[in-house]
């Protein structure tokens, strides 16, 4: 599903590297949590499977392509097979919550037919469902997640990547929201998740990568989050 072999990342010249010599391979069905401190190179893996970047040295497949191969054009029909959520649940405060979740599936043309039955299907899968009509600031962040969550699901990815989902969020709305992110992936999609969260790590027993200063320290099957434990 993801492939990194050698991989390094350089934003600048001289600077070190934020990614540096890393291989990684993560296979379908997988639900892996990426974790080490803060500018250990957690977002720059993400952003370099979603090809918002590109590496300095090293290859990367992502769904069965090489990225290197794949032409710009192609880019954003290689997203369509990948769901992300960030931290900040990023939705359009003048829309409705059914409007955001469509919105994902009508910018990249798909038929009516389909966003009729996709969007209530994603809403629900999120227990919004009752929800629809309401505006970003009239629900609660993890709510607000939930949200995100369904649009990144409702094109039904193969792969969704996270970026510190729970970050925002109190721990008991956390614990719903992973609870959530270990349906989807018992249903059948790649969750890989970078997280500070340790009690969830903890708590979840996945597979855990742990970078450091651009490197892959540790990389344990049901793992928790600290190498110390
Ligand atoms: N666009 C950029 N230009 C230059 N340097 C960057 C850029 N993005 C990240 N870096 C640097 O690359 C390194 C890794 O950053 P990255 O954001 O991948 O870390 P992270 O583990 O996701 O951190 P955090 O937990 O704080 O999100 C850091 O030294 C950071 O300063």
């Amino acid at each position: 599903m993801i492939r990194f072999d050698n991989v390094s990342k350089v934003y600048k010249r001289g600077a070190r590297p934020a990614l540096d010599g890393v291989d990684i391979e993560i296979e379908k069905d997988e639900f892996v949590f990426l974790v080490g401190a803060s500018g250990s190179g957690k977002s720059t893996f993400l952003r370099l499977t979603l090809r918002e970047e590109r590496p300095t040295s090293g290859r990367i497949h992502v769904l069965g392509r090489n990225l290197s191969q794949v032409s710009s054009w192609k880019v954003p029909h290689l997203r369509r097979e990948m769901g992300f959520v960030f931290q900040d649940f990023r939705l359009l405060e003048n829309k409705t919550v059914l409007e955001n979740v469509a919105l994902a599936s009508q910018v990249i043309g798909k038929p009516r037919h389909y966003i009729l039955s996709a969007v209530p299907e994603a809403l629900d899968l999120v227990d919004l469902s009752g929800k629809e009509n309401r505006r970003p600031h009239e629900l609660s962040g993890g709510e607000q997640q939930r949200v995100a969550i369904a649009r990144a699901m409702v094109n039904r990815p193969k792969l969704l990547l996270a970026d510190e989902p729970t970050g925002n969020l109190d721990p008991s709305t956390s614990v719903g929201i992973m609870r959530l992110f270990d349906r989807i992936n018992r249903q059948g999609t790649t969750v890989v998740m970078a997280t500070h969260d340790d009690e969830i790590v903890d708590q979840m027993r996945k597979r855990v990568i742990e970078l450091k200063a651009g490197r892959v320290v540790r990389d344990q099957a049901r793992g928790v989050y600290g190498s110390d434990r």
